[in-house]
């Protein structure tokens, strides 16, 4: 054998063994969440021993050999460093994820990975294959799963909206009259936007029930509706993570009645969503697919979009003009207009 065919081999061999293994990388996260070491370190504020760590964890019979091996693999992941560093903006976000790592690595979502292959043979959601209902009806009768999933959604909206409010802040500016953030859960999107642009005229709209638990907001108006029925009038719509939770058929309905809500001359609307670059080199782009999935698992007729799928979608919605700009973060901005 060639000494190249040989290389290629044991590459090929050693992505295999990554690939079966990957699912350790959650683990181990999961793990290190469980026993509580972040908010050890953390609480320490500075450089940390492995007995320290050990110290802070509560257990009687700590094996501290374990704790080594653990704490080793996730140096060598990145996650930990052996190295002082000062802390920093994005070590802080990073904390932020804890809720949306407890949420993906819970038993009640991982068993519903073991259903995958059923997706793919007969369509429907991995999740309804292995408990019976849609996430949205698990959440109604488990309080418990249903503070995990809200938690775990949260905490990403939190680090995305901070992005946008970054990488799109002179357009925020550019408002002239009202913003409406369609599907805009409890208001903190909005209520963001005009804490820093107080010129705008906020509404929240939302289902009613989402609606009656959202807390008042300083110049935010709530608003209850249905959006496949009618969206109130405004400048400019937000629809932020939105979209990806419905079909092609469902997004160009909702598209529609934006277009019929925003003056035709001079409305926009401003969706934040991933933009799928199945073979691109960006940071997330390998990420965007995995979401791709975990749409599949979770919603119905939830999937991400591929630029062609959205230009596609924004036509036929009444949008012929749009733009992307890509923000630091997962999701894009895809500005459109309808004239
Ligand atoms: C995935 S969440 C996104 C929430 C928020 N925009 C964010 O980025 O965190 C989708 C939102 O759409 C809302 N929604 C779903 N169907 C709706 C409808 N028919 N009319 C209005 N809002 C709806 C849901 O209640 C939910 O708040």
């Amino acid at each position: 054998m060639e000494l190249t065919t040989m290389e290629a081999m044991i590459q090929g061999e050693a992505k295999l063994w990554g690939n079966i293994f990957a699912f350790t990388d959650s683990m181990a996260l999961r793990c290190v969440l469980e026993l509580g070491i972040v908010d050890i370190i953390h609480s320490h504020g500075g450089p940390i021993t492995l007995s320290q760590i050990a110290a802070g964890i509560d257990s009687p019979s700590l094996n501290i050999d374990n704790l080594a091996r653990l704490m080793r693999l996730l140096v060598r992941k990145d996650i930990f460093t052996t190295h002082h560093q000062p802390s920093d903006y994005g070590s802080c976000e990073a904390l932020n994820l804890v809720p949306f790592i407890l949420m993906q690595s819970h038993p009640e979502l991982m068993t519903s990975w073991l259903c995958l292959s059923q997706c793919v043979k007969e369509g429907g959601t991995a999740f309804s294959k292995v408990h019976g209902c849609e996430v949205r009806d698990f959440a109604h009768k488990s309080p418990k799963f249903n503070k995990m999933f809200n938690d775990a959604m949260a905490c990403t909206a939190k680090l995305v909206a901070e992005r946008i409010l970054w990488g799109y802040r002179d357009w925020f500016s550019s408002i002239n009259g009202s913003l409406v953030d369609v599907g805009g859960g409890t208001g903190e999107m909005v209520a963001k936007i005009v804490k820093t642009h107080p010129h705008i005229k906020a509404i929240n709209f939302d289902l009613p029930h989402v609606i009656t638990t959202a807390p008042m907001q300083l110049g935010v108006s709530h608003i209850e509706g249905n959006m496949f029925e009618a969206i109130p009038n405004a400048d400019a719509i937000l629809l932020k993570r939105v979209l990806h939770g419905f079909s092609d058929e469902d997004c160009i309905k909702i598209l529609k009645n934006c277009a019929k809500a925003i003056p035709k001359k001079t409305g926009k609307i401003i969706i934040v969503e991933h933009v799928l670059e199945p073979n691109g080199n960006g940071p997330f782009d390998e990420t965007g697919l995995v979401f791709d999935l975990i749409m599949m698992l979770l919603a119905p007729s939830g999937k991400e979009r591929t630029e062609l799928d959205w230009k596609k979608l924004l036509k036929e919605g009444g949008f012929p003009h749009h733009k992307i700009i890509k923000i630091p973060a997962f999701p894009s901005i895809i500005e459109a207009h309808p004239a």
